[in-house]
């Protein structure tokens, strides 16, 4: 195999210099990008989803570890076409699409047992990560990259600033445990903020679409006035006291105060009063 340009060569040949419009934000330290590929645990036997792959760096260091198959979903034609290389020189291993992964589904994407490991545009992190979430049953696990500020919120426990819908709905469906935080000197071009990694390892049970959609309301009405108790703050569903009772939660209670096994009751509650 003929050697690889580096990262940076990647780069000035493709002309890939970073748009803030893409939230592109490089990783070219390989110790780095090799030390985040090791986040989602042991590989082998793995089909990886890397979204945004950019010049490539984490994509490197995952065909160098164990995964079975790197399929990696990139929306900037300049980064693929960096990429073709790449996909070269791991034939039948690595599997480059351009498409806006918002637009992807994973299930239908990737074979069993499946993983995602990606440095996240930021724009578009969070309804990524609540897609995923979805169908957290159908993904073996993920590590992902936020800014810090994001990787709180979903990792934040009760009774904390930070918790809210997002830290509810990825900790209904993942154990979510923050893995490593990043300078932003980590990157290239910096961004103004801090980095982080979130690990999800989620639970085996798939809620289905309608108690997920019910999670999402409930959740929704409950942190939109997060200073209201809920009985006021559930008013927008109808039926807030008796939805609070079917529960067995008192009205006077504020959503940060509620545990996530608190939700899930709530949520259901909501579901069977259709
Ligand atoms: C933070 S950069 C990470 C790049 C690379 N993985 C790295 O760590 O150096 C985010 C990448 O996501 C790509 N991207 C942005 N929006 C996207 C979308 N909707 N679908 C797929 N890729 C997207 C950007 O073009 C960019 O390459």
């Amino acid at each position: 195999m003929t050697a690889l340009p580096s990262l940076r060569e990647t780069i000035a040949r493709h002309g890939l210099d970073a748009r803030k419009s893409l939230g592109q934000h490089f990783l070219l330290d390989e110790g780095l990008c090799r030390r985040i590929a090791g986040l989602a645990g042991d590989l082998t036997g793995r089909h990886v989803l890397e979204v945004g792959p950019g010049p490539g760096g984490l994509t490197r260091a995952l065909l160098a570890g164990p995964a079975e198959t790197v399929t990696a979903v990139e929306l900037d034609r300049r980064a693929v076409a960096a990429l073709a290389e790449l996909e070269a020189a791991f034939p039948g291993r690595l599997r480059v699409i351009e498409a806006d992964a918002l637009t992807v589904d994973v299930g239908r994407l990737l074979p069993a047992p499946r993983v995602v490991i990606a440095n996240l545009p930021y724009n578009v992190a969070t309804p990524l990560l609540v897609g995923w979430l979805r169908r957290a049953a159908d993904l073996a696990g993920m590590a992902l990259m936020f800014q810090q500020e994001v990787a709180e919120r979903i990792c934040a426990a009760p009774d904390t600033e930070a918790y809210g819908r997002l830290g509810v709905l990825a900790q209904w469906r993942c154990r979510c445990e923050m893995l490593l935080r990043l300078p932003p000197g980590a990157f290239s071009p910096p961004p103004k903020i801090w980095s982080a990694v979130v690990g999800f390892t989620p639970h085996p049970e798939d809620p289905g679409e309608a108690l997920f959609r019910a999670m999402e309301r409930l959740t929704a009405a409950a942190f939109g006035q997060r200073r209201k108790m809920l009985r006021g703050a559930l008013k927008s569903l109808g039926d807030a006291e008796g939805l609070l009772a079917a529960g067995g939660i008192a009205g006077d209670r504020r959503a940060e105060t509620l545990s996530i096994a608190e939700f899930d009751r709530l949520a259901r509650a909501l579901l069977s009063r259709g």
